[in-house]
């Protein structure tokens, strides 16, 4: 289903578990600053409205979304203790194919984090033909992606901690 006709901030609450014991990092690219503070400044906000303590938040900015693979990956390393990742960038459509290659890279990347380390990266990088669609998508029109991105986040933390239980 498209995000058009769709809001990426709503979300029933009744249906988020209780984040106040859980623990955050969130990596921002600085490509389109305009956008990925706004991405922030969602997943922040939905983090703390679900109960998640502002200390237990750890911020790092990376140049551009490709460095969000490496950058993702060392706060993985740095604070094992983290029970989500959240990786937030902006690719917006130039005149040649490295939009192309940008996608693909941090996709594949961060699908790889996934893969090799126990601790989940939720994938909040718009990839918009133009600025207009990123800012629909950022606190526009269509909501936020970070609120989005950070009730995923949360849900996973969720099911990670589940699964842990159940394994004993
Ligand atoms: N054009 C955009 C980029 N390009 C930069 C790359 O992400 C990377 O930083 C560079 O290739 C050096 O490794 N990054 C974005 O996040 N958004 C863009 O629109
Ligand atoms: C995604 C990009 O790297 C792109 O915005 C760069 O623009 P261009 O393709 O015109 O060099």
């Amino acid at each position: 289903m498209a995000t058009e006709g769709n809001n990426l901030s709503q979300y029933d609450k009744d249906t988020i578990p209780n984040a106040k014991d859980f623990r955050f990092g969130i990596v921002v690219s600085e490509w389109n600053d305009e956008i990925t503070e706004g991405l922030f400044q969602g997943a922040f906000d939905a983090l703390i409205e679900n109960g998640v303590l502002k200390e237990n938040i750890v911020r790092w900015n990376v140049p551009g979304s490709f460095e969000l693979i490496y950058g993702c990956k060392k706060m993985q390393e740095t604070f094992e203790m983290l029970d989500a990742v959240i990786a937030i960038g902006n690719v917006i459509q130039g005149e040649t194919k490295h939009f192309d290659f940008v996608c693909e890279g941090v996709t594949q990347g961060i699908k790889d984090l996934n893969l090799q380390s126990d601790i989940p990266v939720i994938f909040c990088v718009l990839t918009d033909n133009n600025i207009e669609q990123s800012r629909a998508r950022s606190g526009g029109k269509h909501g936020n992606k970070g609120t989005e991105a950070a009730i995923a986040g949360i849900k996973m933390a969720q099911l990670r901690k589940d699964a842990r239980f159940y394994k004993g």
